[in-house]
């Protein structure tokens, strides 16, 4: 299983690199992979295992996290009106997004950094995401607000952006451009 001792930390060569995309029809192993990632996800969201493994509790990974050179991602998480997103996506694709940007009051973390990092983080609103599922289809659909955070902050990841590249330096939590914080 998955643990937080497999997750690279901030200064790993991986994190800044771009990504390369899995073979498609998905390998046995890269279908475990993704099966594997998701299972993190949900684990970390028990508070048992979470507990007696000490993991963070945690919405979303790449595979890059795990050091790995491929363009896996996995979500796990609910929406504002309680809808599940539960998938793991190879070569997922931003395909379309709004102008208009949200971002995290709060600002944004990660599990492959370790401290806190104050500074609202520009998102779109809206996006399109299209992957490969664990089945193989090619899938695509449309998220906002949260969830959309998730998926632009693992899509990131892929192409070796963390959410600190993000922040306005000089002025971390000015007000973003065309944007509403999301309301939680
Ligand atoms: C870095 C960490 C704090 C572990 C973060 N967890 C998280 O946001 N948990 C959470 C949020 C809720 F709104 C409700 C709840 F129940 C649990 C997370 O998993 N990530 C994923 C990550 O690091 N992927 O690489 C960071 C999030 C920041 C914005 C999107 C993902
Ligand atoms: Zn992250």
């Amino acid at each position: 299983m998955i643990t937080m001792q497999d997750i690279i930390r901030e200064g790993h060569p991986t994190l800044a690199k771009v990504a390369t995309e899995v073979s498609v029809p998905l390998s046995k192993d890269d279908v475990k992979l993704m099966n594997n990632m998701l299972q993190f996800i949900i684990n970390s969201q028990s508070p048992e295992i979470a507990k007696k493994y000490q993991l963070r509790e945690s919405v979303g990974l790449a595979a890059p996290q795990l050091n790995l050179d491929k363009r896996i991602i996995a979500v796990h998480t609910e929406d504002e009106k309680g809808k599940l997103y539960s998938i793991a996506l190879a070569n997922p694709k931003i395909v379309s997004y709004s102008e208009e940007m949200t971002y995290l009051p709060t600002g944004e973390g990660c599990l492959s950094i370790d401290r806190e990092v104050e500074g609202f983080v520009p998102r779109h609103r809206r996006v399109t995401i299209q992957g490969y599922n664990v089945k193989g289809q090619l899938v695509k659909f449309r998220v906002r607000d949260y969830v959309a955070v998730v998926f632009q902050h693992e899509i990131d990841h892929l192409n070796g952006h963390l959410f600190t590249d993000r922040i306005n330096k000089e002025q971390p939590l000015a007000p973003i451009a065309n944007a509403q914080p999301l309301e939680f």
